[in-house]
């Protein structure tokens, strides 16, 4: 993973998180840059897609003209909380169009109201042990499709999936200070 180049989309939601994130992942062998536009991905490894809110999200990707830039991006993506809405190929609102990069069919705010935020030691496919699941308004996904890998899921539903680079999660590993998967993404770049 020596010397990758990281893009962490700056448009709205826990940016400075994700960089911060990425940057001790890779602990100074590479370097972290904010994606805010088409030119800014160029060049980069992989794209981090940050929570946030998914619609207000995805109105500022096609402004900025990153929408297509995003879809033939040919690095691996990072994609958690809002940014998995935004990979999936279908989601239960129809405000927005998602990107259609990962094939899994999405629910938004699936844990309700009661649940908007919860935290769960989760067994994932390739950790040792469970990692510690923040969820914030989670999404979750209820199908996912022959290229897709389940990591991960809670009692709901899928929260966690590996498709070729891509890593997709409701939760947040960017808090919390667990960077396994980080590592894991980056290790397959
Ligand atoms: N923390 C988050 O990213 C929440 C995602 C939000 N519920 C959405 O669908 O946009």
């Amino acid at each position: 993973m020596a010397g990758k180049k990281v893009g962490v989309l700056a448009l709205q939601g826990d940016v400075s998180e994700h960089i911060r994130a990425f940057e001790a992942a890779l602990g100074g062998d590479g370097e972290v840059v904010p994606v805010r536009t088409p030119a800014d991905l160029e060049g980069c490894d992989a794209l981090a897609i940050p929570g946030g809110e998914s619609t207000t999200l995805a109105r500022l990707i096609a402004e900025s003209g990153l929408r297509e830039a995003i879809q033939t991006f040919k690095g691996g993506i990072f994609a958690t909380c809002a940014g998995m809405v935004l990979v999936a190929t279908e989601i239960n609102d129809s405000r927005f169009e998602p990107l259609g990069i990962v094939d899994i069919t999405i629910e938004r705010n699936a844990f309700g109201r009661q649940r908007e935020s919860f935290e769960a030691g989760l067994a994932i496919e390739g950790l040792d042990e469970p990692f510690h699941a923040i969820f914030i308004r989670a999404p979750m996904a209820t199908a996912a499709g022959p290229g897709v890998e389940v990591l991960g899921r809670t009692e709901q539903g899928i929260v966690a999936v590996r498709c070729g680079k891509h890593m997709v999660l409701s939760f947040h590993p960017e808090l919390g200070g667990d960077l396994r998967l980080h590592r894991t993404f980056l290790e397959a770049l």
